[in-house]
């Protein structure tokens, strides 16, 4: 039986100084009232509990998953790899190569293993993202979207 409130987006960013550029995704989740969970770990600092959160997700009640990581972000793709769910990944702007690298890192997916993926920095989108896709299938979730929509056109 679903939990009222428990977490149905999934965040997990590679490492803590992800945080503040993934702020806006929160904050647009919290004017959704759409309740997530946030988890900080890296795939290529902390592959066990990468795997460990990403293929129990979907046992939680997370049905969107949103991964943010920059330079060589291996991260959405290794939690696409692990969770039934859809995964939108974030690329991170960075230093030396301004989120480039972040983003063909994240888009570039083989075949049978897909992502979706916003913007540099597109924290934000990713949020309303995750709401589209749980709208599909959730009328509270989809008259979100309709009102977001509305009050972006006024
Ligand atoms: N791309 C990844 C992964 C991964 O893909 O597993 N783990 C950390 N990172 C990224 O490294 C950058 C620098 O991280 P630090 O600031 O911790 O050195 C961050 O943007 C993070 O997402």
């Amino acid at each position: 039986m679903a939990v009222e409130n428990a977490p149905v987006v999934g965040i997990i960013m590679g490492s803590e100084s992800d945080m503040p550029a993934m702020q806006p995704c929160m904050d647009q989740l919290d004017a959704f009232g759409v309740p997530y969970e946030v988890k900080v770990a890296s795939a290529h600092r902390k592959p066990a509990v990468v795997h460990e959160w990403a293929s129990t997700a979907h046992q939680r009640g997370i049905r969107v998953i949103v991964a943010a990581a920059g330079k060589a972000a291996h991260l959405g793709g290794v939690v696409a790899a692990y969770t039934p769910n859809p995964v939108i990944t974030v690329p991170m702007k960075t230093s030396d190569l301004g989120g480039l690298d972040s983003l063909l890192s994240m888009v570039q997916m083989p075949s049978g293993v897909p992502v979706a993926c916003v913007a540099i920095n597109g924290a934000k989108n990713a949020a309303i993202l995750a709401v589209q896709i749980l709208g599909a299938g959730d009328d509270a979730a989809r008259r979100q979207i309709i009102d977001f929509k509305e009050s972006m056109a006024q």
